[in-house]
């Protein structure tokens, strides 16, 4: 049966690496007689510039009709001093919120042959097999009022940090569902000392932890777990936080998987269609230049055929060509190591693409 897939490429070096996951989707249809239906969107600046809104009605439509979505990243300098309503970011906080995507799930695994890439030391990241389970559409991000305001006569600003009780609940049911299929432990981070919806948070999170008696629960303060993600990272499993702490940790956490371009994404919702992208952002300062990443955004089409079209085969292919890839000492700029061959977003692709065709022949022999 054919599945439908909204592609939309975003700004900066969205389209640069989209394009390339759009290669390996294209390599995987023919080799295993899938059949993708492919629709483009617009969403981001790119969107802005042509109709004056970051996620136009007809994105909308497309998202709603596919059985999938695959995002590139928006963004950019060009539109930071746009209204609100006109930003990029708008655009995609907006389609999260359409779609109800309220559990985005952030993996965050180590390449043995990446650990000496990272800034980190090798012993420490080694092995790091981690998820972030981050709240996606609640929290400081969407509570109301979120305003430039007078306070007491004097210029200042608002945002709003509100949770209702059930949607802490369903994103921690999430991160139990996941925890209890790997080394069963849960780590909800909060702020516990300082805010109410974390102190409700851990309530929660404490009596969805019930339901899971063989799962460990443990509470961690943010600011502590930042500090404990770069000194013993091997001692998470699954980290479940509401959105604006799992945005921040989960860009520290790329770190531990040698780079930013490494993290792919998926965003869950009750019933579908979920949406898969990257963690990184646009990019502004390579976009254009052919050398960004693009493993992060394979790496979400691989979550893709996993999680929507339960494809387990082609996903798995897709990992183990990276992988391979990586081992052979392809790399683009940004997981540069001594020794490497340093490759561009193009050349990453083809590489991947070559090592696909060459493990399904090996498979089918
Ligand atoms: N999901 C998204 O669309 C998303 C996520 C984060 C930021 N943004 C937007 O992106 C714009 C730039 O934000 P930023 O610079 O803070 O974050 P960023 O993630 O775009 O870039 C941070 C750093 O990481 C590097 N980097 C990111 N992805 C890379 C890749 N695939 N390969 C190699 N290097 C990579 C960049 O060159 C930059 O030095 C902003 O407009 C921001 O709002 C969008
Ligand atoms: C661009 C921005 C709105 C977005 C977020 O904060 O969710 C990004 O940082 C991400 O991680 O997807
Ligand atoms: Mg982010």
């Amino acid at each position: 049966m054919k599945k439908r897939i909204a592609v939309l490429p975003g700004d900066g070096i969205g389209p640069e690496i989209v394009a390339g996951a759009m290669k390996i989707l294209q390599t995987i249809e023919t080799l295993y007689r899938h059949q993708f239906e492919i629709t483009y969107a617009d969403i981001g600046g790119c969107a802005t510039d042509k109709t004056g809104t970051p996620l136009p009605n007809e994105t909308i439509t497309i998202c709603k009709n596919s059985d999938a979505i695959l995002l590139g990243a928006v963004g950019g300098p060009k539109w930071d001093s746009l209204p609100v309503e006109k930003r990029p970011e708008q655009g995609l906080l907006k389609i999260r919120k359409e779609l109800n995507l309220f559990a985005n799930i952030r993996p965050t695994t180590c390449y043995e042959s990446l650990a000496a890439s990272s800034p980190l030391k090798e012993d420490i990241i080694a092995g790091v097999d981690l998820i972030v389970v981050r709240e996606l559409t609640g929290g400081i991000y969407f509570g109301k009022p979120s305003e430039r305001r007078l306070i007491d006569g004097k210029p200042g600003a608002v945002d709003t940090l509100q949770y209702e009780n059930e949607e802490i609940e369903r994103v921690v049911e999430k991160a139990f569902e996941i925890a209890k299929t790997r080394s069963k432990k849960v780590t909800s981070v909060d702020k516990a000392n300082v805010l109410e919806t974390s102190r409700v948070w851990r309530e929660i999170a404490s009596q969805v932890a019930e339901k899971y008696p063989d799962v460990i629960l443990e509470h961690m303060l943010v600011d502590n777990a930042a500090m404990q993600l770069v000194r013993n990272p091997k001692q998470f499993d699954v980290i479940v936080t509401e959105n604006m702490f799992g945005d921040i940790l989960s860009d520290e956490a790329s770190v531990l998987t040698g780079s930013l371009g490494m993290l792919a994404s998926s965003s869950l919702s009750a019933g579908g269609p979920y949406l898969y992208e990257p963690i990184h952002g646009s990019a502004p300062d390579i976009a254009g230049e052919n050398i960004a990443n693009p493993l992060a955004t394979i790496l979400s089409v691989s979550m893709m055929l996993r999680l929507s079209f339960q494809m387990e085969n082609e996903a798995t292919i897709i990992e183990e060509a990276v992988n391979n890839v990586l081992n052979k000492g392809f790399r683009t700029r940004d997981i540069l190591a001594p020794n490497c061959t340093i490759v561009s977003t193009t050349e990453m692709v083809e590489e991947v693409e070559k090592e696909i065709r060459q493990l399904v022949k090996v498979a089918h022999v």
